[in-house]
């Protein structure tokens, strides 16, 4: 049987559209419950299948770490499988890093599904999502291919649907690294539990008051929960506030997507921006770019 030789995949971004810390595990990671809503701002990858089993990295773009979350993706499941066979991949990165939008998680998420392909491995979902998890807290979510009510440290999924958004989201020029915002005095780490249904009962109500009002002008402001780690994000990096604030005075609401720095806020098509400064009124330094929700991963089809 040919296998594939040469494979493109998109490696989209998430926002967390809230994110609380409910607890901590023994090793000191913590229990999570966010929502993760996946975005159209991606990286593309480019796989071609190597016989002599070596593993290279090409950059189209900005420089990577030696050691990036693909090429660790690849090693985890060319070891794991036992697989002899290797990989050229290059990465078109478009989504900054740093930022709290997942996008090296993403990377590694959609190198295991094109190289479970490339390789013709046919391993299951369940089983790519396990190695996942030791790549990275957020990296399962990207396998599991639905936007999600997340618990765990980021492993257990609860697919949800998610009304059709458009967010405006903004990195400013500084980075955030996560385990620094994780260990940071100023977190608050005991809110209590929900469950999935309150959220979606809050998204009920909102598409409700979405369809009662003519031409749907109606804005969901605060949207349900908050950021715990915004606070502890905000006192490492004074830029997060002042991208926070400039989204609110255009789009009358914002919260910080992750650890950060990227914080992003939701717009109502129908209804122009409270002011009327033009979108790139805001420092060159900062990546600002109009989103539209994914209602799935565009690989969800390539693993039962
Ligand atoms: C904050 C989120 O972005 C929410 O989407 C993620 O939970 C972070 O996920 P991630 O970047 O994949 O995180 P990892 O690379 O696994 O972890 C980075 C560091 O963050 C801390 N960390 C991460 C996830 C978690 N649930 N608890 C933690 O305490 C740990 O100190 C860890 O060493
Ligand atoms: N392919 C990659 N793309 C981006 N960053 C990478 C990659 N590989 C390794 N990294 C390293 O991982 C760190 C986190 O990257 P990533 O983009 O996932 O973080 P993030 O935007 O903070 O998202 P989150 O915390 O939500 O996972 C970066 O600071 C970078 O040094």
């Amino acid at each position: 049987m040919s296998l594939t030789a040469l494979l493109d995949v998109p490696a989209p971004a998430k926002i967390n559209l809230f994110l609380h810390i409910i607890g901590r595990r023994d090793d000191g990671y913590h229990l999570l419950q966010s929502v993760f809503a996946l975005i159209d701002w991606a990286d593309t990858l480019h796989f071609e299948r190597r016989s002599d089993g070596r593993l290279q990295r090409h950059d189209l773009g900005p420089a990577l770490p030696a050691d990036d979350l693909c090429l660790r993706a690849a090693r985890a499941l060319q070891q794991a499988s036992g697989c002899s066979a290797g990989a050229d991949i290059s990465i078109d990165k478009q989504v900054p890093w740093g930022a709290g939008l997942g996008g090296g998680s993403s990377d590694a998420a959609s190198t295991l599904l094109a190289l479970n392909r490339l390789w013709g491995l046919h391993w299951p979902r369940e089983r790519l999502a396990a190695l996942a998890v030791t790549l990275g807290a957020d990296v399962p979510f990207f396998i599991g291919g639905h936007n999600a009510f997340v618990e765990g440290i980021g492993e257990r999924l609860t697919p949800i649907e998610l009304p059709e958004s458009t967010y405006v989201v903004v990195k400013p020029a500084a980075s955030i690294a996560t385990s620094k915002i994780f260990s940071s005095p100023l977190l608050r780490r005991s809110t209590k539990p929900s469950i999935v249904m309150d959220f979606l009962a809050h998204n009920a109500k909102r598409n409700e008051a979405d369809a009662a009002t003519q031409n749907g002008s109606a804005t969901c402001t605060t949207g349900y929960g908050y950021n715990d780690l915004q606070a502890a994000a905000e006192a490492e990096c004074p830029e997060v506030t002042q991208v926070a604030r400039w989204l609110e005075t255009r789009y009358g609401n914002s919260r910080m997507s992750g650890s950060g720095s990227a914080v992003f806020a939701r717009i109502d098509m129908q209804q122009p921006p409270k002011a009327t400064a033009q979108q790139d009124d805001h420092p060159a330094a900062w990546a600002a770019r109009t989103c539209r929700s994914l209602s799935r991963h565009p690989l969800v089809d390539w693993v039962s």
